[in-house]
């Protein structure tokens, strides 16, 4: 499947690491090196805008690296990027460590992975089906 995308950045186009990757890296597109100070949070441009066919979403996912290394990661994660948005797509990112963090242009800063996505239609009902599991939730499974 082929994807519409402008790049407005200087920075390559998102792309799997490896052939096996679910996500696509995304890089930040910034004329200045952003400071996070601890608990700080920052909208992050991008600069690319997608057209994703409908039916279809992409997450926006913090990097493993990023959050194990420097504390860094997306706060709504997943973030959703919806089939009709033609906005920018930009990463709000979060510094969870006790030391300032530095976020430069062309950093990889998230994942992208694009799923399929079902709509529905609500059955609205005042019964639901009987199952092992029932209403118990929250650890009702066993103590470990
Ligand atoms: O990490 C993200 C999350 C969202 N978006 C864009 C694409 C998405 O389609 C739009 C709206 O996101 P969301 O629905 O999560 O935010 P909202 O607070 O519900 O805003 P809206 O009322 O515009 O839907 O913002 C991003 O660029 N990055
Ligand atoms: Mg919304």
């Amino acid at each position: 499947m082929t994807v519409k995308i402008i790049n407005q950045s200087n920075n390559p186009l998102p792309a799997y690491a490896t052939e096996g990757s679910s996500g696509m890296d995304v890089r930040a597109f910034i004329n200045e090196t952003i400071t996070l100070q601890p608990l700080e949070r920052a909208l992050i441009p991008t600069g690319l805008f997608i057209e994703l066919p409908q039916g279809f979403e992409a997450q926006i996912r913090p990097r493993s690296g990023l959050a194990i290394k420097q504390g860094i990661t997306c706060l709504n994660t997943p973030g959703t990027v919806d089939a009709d948005y033609r906005g920018e797509i930009k990463i709000i990112l979060i510094n969870l460590s006790n030391e300032i963090q530095s976020v430069r242009n062309g950093d990889r800063i998230a994942q992208m992975v694009i799923q399929k996505v079902e709509k529905i239609d609500w059955e609205l009902s005042v019964e639901l089906e009987e199952t092992e599991r029932s209403t118990g939730g929250f650890g009702s499974t066993g103590k470990h």
